[in-house]
């Protein structure tokens, strides 16, 4: 996992009192985006860079200075430059024979290096049309720092710069993994600035989730039986395929039992039982996938609410405010998984407050901190394209997930392999990381069409994660 921050400004005043200075950070910034132009495209290769009148545009200067010769560089400033660094670097450009272009035409590589961190107002029609040119061409798109159109506070402007790849200076930052970000930065790279990264860096409570962090469960020891991997106990209720749904997601995922909770029979798989309690020796809970107000307060109250054992609240649950009550158990495992019209009404309920779904998803980070500060024993998992997981103090980004996930089921499945990893004894943070990389991992491997995925599928592609 790679460390996350809200902005460099810190990490760059550390390195200024290091005798790092700015003119050094920027040459490694460019010599990053450099390195990376050279290692996908060949000399001769052309290069339009759009640089704007701050140190994003200036990054965009020294990139052409580092490319000039080799590559056909096309320079356009469309702002002219405004401050120190910019006016150094087109000095330097300048005297190697670097001119500006006034046309902007299309080319094999396009690096916006128009506005970065410091973007701090609405786009003006300039940058308006030049953003819709870029867009338009069909070239490799780079984005320097971060795309034109997405602030570093998180807000997405209504056009931002498509890239295809986001080289981001120094460290990893927030707004690259807001759910509105996904489509416009493509993949990201982060360029060290002249030290290890970890030294720029320091400390943080932010982590963005890489593949390499998923953990699977354990079977390295042979004298096991299926009580060894615990046993999840489902709560079905009016929509009972969800619960078959997650119940064949947990015993796939390696819960030596699995058992659904009824009230009366289903047609559930072999594989599963089925029980009208709570079983003896069950060891995790999960509740809300497709409940609706199939089971009495009292019996909620005796098998869910005065039980300790670890628990997943979803779907349902978390308009409930009988099931809500739980997150005041300090002593208890909780996992939360509302995508954010559930975290709306899970709002509401705990504090009163109403939120519109755009609200939650425009400050997704700060939602689940202020959430955090108030629960911090629990687990909360918001999804989205861009899952948040936070736990105590740290909050971790799963930007793994893809569109194939995009249909109902797949939160069911997610539900199953929480509780899977809870029954078999993983902490509740644990259990939603593993849970939420192999989701989104299985969702990825699955060879079939984007939009043809079904729950089943991508159960079946859990199965197989082991192998890949
Ligand atoms: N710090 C470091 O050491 C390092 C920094 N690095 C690089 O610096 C970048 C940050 O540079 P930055 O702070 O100069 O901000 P930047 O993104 O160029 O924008 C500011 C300019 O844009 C203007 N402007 C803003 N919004 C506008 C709008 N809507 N429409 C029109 N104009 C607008 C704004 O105008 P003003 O507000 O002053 O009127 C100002 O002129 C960072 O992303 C990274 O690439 C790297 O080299 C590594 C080392
Ligand atoms: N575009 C996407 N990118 C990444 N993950 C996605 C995307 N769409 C949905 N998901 C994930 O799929 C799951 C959907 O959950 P949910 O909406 O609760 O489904 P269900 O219908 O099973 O209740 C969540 O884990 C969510 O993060």
């Amino acid at each position: 996992m790679q460390k996350v921050f809200k902005s460099c400004d810190k990490l760059d005043q550390k390195c200024y009192e290091s005798y790092i200075t700015e003119d050094i950070l920027m040459e490694h910034a460019a010599m990053g985006m450099e390195k990376y132009i050279r290692t996908h495209f060949a000399p001769g290769n052309s290069v339009l860079i759009v640089a704007g009148p701050g140190n994003n545009g200036a990054d965009g200067i020294t990139l052409a200075r580092l490319l000039y010769h080799d590559y056909e560089v096309k320079l356009h400033l469309p702002y002219g430059i405004k401050s120190l660094m910019p006016k150094l670097q087109l000095k330097r450009a300048n005297a190697l024979g670097i001119e500006e272009t006034e046309e902007l035409e299309d080319a094999d590589v396009i690096v916006d290096a128009l506005f970065g961190a410091g973007l701090n107002r609405l786009l003006d029609d300039l940058s308006i049309q030049l953003i819709h040119k870029m867009n338009s061409f069909k070239g490799h798109k780079i984005a320097c720092d971060i795309p034109t159109g997405v602030a570093e506070d998180g807000t997405l402007m209504p056009l931002a710069f498509n890239a295809d790849t986001t080289l981001t200076m120094g460290a990893y930052k927030e707004a690259l993994y807001l759910d509105e970000s996904k489509d416009v930065i493509g993949k990201v790279e982060r360029i060290n600035l002249g030290m290890s990264s970890q030294l720029y860096e320091g400390e943080s409570d932010t982590f963005v989730l890489e593949p390499e962090d998923m953990k699977l469960p354990t079977r390295d020891k042979e004298a096991t039986h299926k009580g060894t991997f615990g046993h999840a106990a489902i709560f079905t209720g009016e929509k009972e395929g969800a619960g078959i749904i997650a119940g064949t997601a947990a015993t796939r995922f390696g819960a030596g039992l699995t058992t659904l909770v009824i009230h009366e029979k289903i047609m559930a798989p072999p594989y599963l039982m089925h029980a009208t309690t709570v079983p003896d020796n069950a060891s995790a809970l999960a509740i809300g996938m497709g409940l609706g107000g199939h089971f009495e307060e009292e019996f909620l109250q005796k098998y869910v609410i005065n039980s300790h054992l670890p628990i997943v609240l979803d779907a349902d649950a978390l308009s409930s405010m009988l099931l809500l009550s739980i997150i005041e158990q300090r002593d208890r495992e909780i996992v939360l998984t509302p995508h954010p019209k559930e975290f709306v009404l899970l709002w509401m309920i705990l504090t009163g407050e109403v939120l519109k779904v755009s609200e939650v998803q425009a400050k997704r980070f700060e939602m689940v901190r202020m959430f955090n500060h108030k629960y911090p024993h629990v687990t909360l998992l918001l999804k989205g394209a861009n899952t948040l997981i936070m736990q105590e103090e740290n909050l971790y980004i799963n930007p793994l997930g893809c569109t194939k996930l995009s249909k109902g089921g797949s939160g069911d499945v997610l539900s199953g392999l929480i509780v899977s990893l809870l029954a078999q004894g993983y902490p509740a943070i644990d259990a939603a990381i593993h849970g939420s990389l192999a989701l989104a991992i299985a969702a990825q491997n699955y060879q079939g069409a984007s939009y043809a995925m079904l729950a089943t599928d991508l159960i079946d592609e859990v199965a197989k994660l082991e192998l890949c």
